[in-house]
């Protein structure tokens, strides 16, 4: 089987997250889940929350569905990079992507989720499509909604065709030789850390020399903006009037006005250029003439990570064959 679903920016203004809707249950309910291959639980806003952390968010209430079974005795508690979290117990149910559907797919419902997941209405929870390995069920963990899938899929792989302030997609099962041009450029992955972590060959800035250097990253849907080494990232902001690192903003920021380079980065020997108005990320503040860039540093992150601002300049095939691999092709 296949599947293929939506990837719609939560914000008319920048691309700070994707959702895509998913059906849930019997009879359906819909909600509007963020697909993130930097993690590996599928959660959701459910009935089992107190109605103060839920402001507008859709719920799934398994109580509403003749499916759902109650995986007794299982709980999940996650924290993401960027210190949000949610914990909550466990059901299966029927989940449908995009006309693909998984039986028994873990559903772990949210019984607390942080303010920032509350203040954020248009996300009703995640879709992890990372390892499985990086589940948190407990005490049996899960498997995610691709690795459930996979034996049905006509070929076990999906790809993300993220789009600069547009919908974009992610396709279940196959490639849509129409959604790219070119050939796909495939390189090793490294799933021990859970991540879907690959090599990138180099960069450059603007229209300068290209750098060879392997740079190891996770290729994460679930982040926004891309995080490298801070050694690329202030030959970047060098050529850029009026960069900061500014610690109250907490990170590179630059007069709106500034002519941002472009920023070009290898997968073996293919090369994927960035162009500046994703680099041009958005306002600190609703109106500021000082922006906050689409790259900034990994050094407080711990990993490098080729977030939205990198995937939307690409299509991306995440290979869960044996062994996994992933692949970029220009578009
Ligand atoms: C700097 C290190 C990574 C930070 C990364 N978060 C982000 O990139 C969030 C995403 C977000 C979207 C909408 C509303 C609120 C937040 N954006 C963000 O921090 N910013 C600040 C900088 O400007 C851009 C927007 C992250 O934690 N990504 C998670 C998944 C997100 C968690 C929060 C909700 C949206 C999904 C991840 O799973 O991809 C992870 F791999 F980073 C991770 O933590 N895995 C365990």
């Amino acid at each position: 089987g296949t599947g293929s679903a939506a990837a719609v920016p939560i914000n008319a203004d920048f691309d700070i997250a994707y959702v895509t809707p998913v059906t849930l249950g019997t009879p359906p309910q819909t909600l509007q889940l963020d697909f993130d291959s930097g993690s590996s639980d599928l959660w959701v806003f459910s009935s089992h929350l107190p109605t103060s952390q839920i402001r507008g968010q859709q719920i799934y209430a398994p109580n509403k569905s003749s499916t759902a079974k109650l995986l007794d005795g299982h709980s999940w508690s996650i924290t993401y990079g960027d210190g949000s979290g949610s914990r909550g117990n466990v059901y299966t149910d029927n989940v449908t992507v995009g006309g693909l559907t998984v039986g028994s797919q873990a559903i772990e419902c949210a019984q607390q989720v942080s303010s920032s997941f509350t203040t954020e209405d248009h996300i009703d929870g995640l879709v992890g499509l990372g390892f499985s390995t990086l589940n948190t069920v407990s005490p049996k963990s899960q498997l995610t909604f691709f690795d459930n899938a996979k034996s049905n899929l006509d070929s076990p792989v999906f790809t993300a065709d993220l789009k600069y302030k547009q919908a974009g997609t992610y396709d279940f099962g196959f490639i849509d030789e129409a959604k790219y041009t070119g050939e796909i450029t495939y390189v090793p992955v490294n799933s021990d850390p859970g991540y879907w972590t690959f090599p990138s060959s180099g960069y450059a800035v603007g229209s300068g020399n290209f750098t060879a250097s392997s740079i190891s990253g996770i290729a994460d849907t679930g982040t926004s903006l891309v995080y490298l080494p801070t050694a690329i990232v202030t030959a970047y902001y060098r050529q850029v009037q009026g960069a900061t690192n500014s610690r109250s903003y907490g990170g590179y920021v630059f007069p709106c006005a500034s002519t941002l380079p472009t920023f070009t980065f290898g997968v073996g020997a293919a090369r994927f250029t960035i162009p500046a108005a994703y680099l041009n990320y958005a306002p600190v503040t609703p109106g500021s003439a000082t922006c906050f860039g689409g790259l900034q540093s990994s050094s407080g992150v711990g990993i490098n990570i080729w977030g939205d601002v990198a995937l939307k300049a690409a299509f991306v095939v995440f290979n869960g064959g044996n062994p996994p691999t992933i692949g970029w092709a220009a578009k």
